[in-house]
């Protein structure tokens, strides 16, 4: 009988043309239930030093909605345009994720509001947090990140955000249910405590959800059910900053982490980690250009990887080159 040694690596598909789609800053990345490539970037807004007051009230509405069409589907293998939808809604995209229905589900941050928006560009179906109003109450966000939705149960999470340090759950119908997380005291990080929570990654057959834990350089995983803390993923090779998680189906957990700090010696890089162990197996970066800011990472059961850089304005496509050893024993 054969036995697999798989020996796993990935390294940029560099027959991908994703690199200069001439679009604004990629803030979020999702592969719908056809396996295309969803993003969410931001036209010509752009979230600077001027973007917000110190109470986190957004300062340039006199813009208007970014006129662009802010959500774009993509042929995964070559990038061709598929498919955009989502002008004059947005003023400053976060997050994208898409549920088992196709239902994409974003965050702006400026609004401080989550959507859920059909596949088709009619209005949106649900609508939570006050336009332009930031908060921490049950109905008010403040510069919300990510949503994952349990394909299971249907629940609605939501990592809030820059200026809050908390996940909310809500029903499929979106009344609150339930909320955890705070401030990351002075000194250490203790478990549940957040400094950004970033992105989140639903993860069915473990029924956790993980937390891009951002300034905190980790991963947390917490109960779905509860929210109560099951583990934290750390490495010294994540650096300071943790930006982005995704799962995929079959153990694997993919990250990516922020740029060096001056004269700190971790680069900023992809991660493959398998999820029980929390061991890196792999790590990567472009082979063309190089990483600034990637925001976003997803991947696919086939370990097709994607990752969108808020800075460089780019999304490179990564894919595995199993090397598989086959021994007869
Ligand atoms: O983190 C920042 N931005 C990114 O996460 C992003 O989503 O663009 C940021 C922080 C301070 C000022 C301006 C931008």
């Amino acid at each position: 009988e054969k036995e697999h040694t798989g020996d796993f690596h990935i390294e940029e598909a560099v027959e991908w043309p994703g690199l200069d789609l001439r679009l604004g800053q990629v803030s979020g990345l999702a592969l719908d239930p056809e396996n295309n490539l969803v993003l969410f970037h931001r036209g010509d807004h752009v979230w600077d030093e001027n973007s917000f007051d110190s109470k986190f009230v957004y300062q340039q509405r006199g813009l208007g909605p970014i006129e662009q069409n802010t959500i774009l589907v993509l042929n995964p293998s070559n990038a061709k345009l598929l498919h955009s939808m989502g002008k004059s809604l947005f003023y400053l995209p976060h997050g994208l994720s898409i549920d088992k229905n196709g239902n994409y589900w974003v965050t702006d941050v400026a609004l401080h509001q989550v959507f859920k928006l059909g596949a088709d560009d009619k209005e949106p179906l649900l609508i939570l947090g006050v336009a332009l109003q930031p908060g921490s109450d049950k109905n008010h966000f403040c510069q919300p990140t990510d949503v994952a939705v349990d394909p299971i149960t249907g629940s609605i999470y939501v990592s809030d955000g820059y200026c809050n340090s908390r996940i909310i759950q809500f029903s499929p119908n979106g009344l609150y249910v339930n909320q955890w997380g705070e401030e990351t005291s002075l000194g250490r990080a203790r478990p549940g405590q957040f400094h950004i929570p970033h992105s989140l990654a639903l993860i069915p057959d473990y029924s956790q959800l993980c937390v891009a834990d951002r300034e905190n350089g980790r991963i947390q995983c917490f109960r779905l059910e509860t929210g109560e803390f099951v583990r934290e993923i750390k490495h010294k090779s994540f650096g300071r900053e943790l930006f982005a998680v995704s799962y995929v189906p079959g153990g694997l957990l993919f990250a990516v982490n922020g740029m060096p700090y001056p004269g700190e010696a971790e680069p900023v890089q992809g991660f493959v980690m398998n999820f029980s162990t929390g061991e890196i197996i792999d790590t990567f970066i472009p082979l063309r250009k190089s990483f600034e800011m990637p925001h976003d990472v997803v991947a696919s059961e086939d370990k097709t990887v994607f990752v969108g850089d808020v800075h460089a304005r780019a999304v490179w496509k990564f894919a595995s080159t199993e090397k598989m050893e086959h021994r007869s024993v």
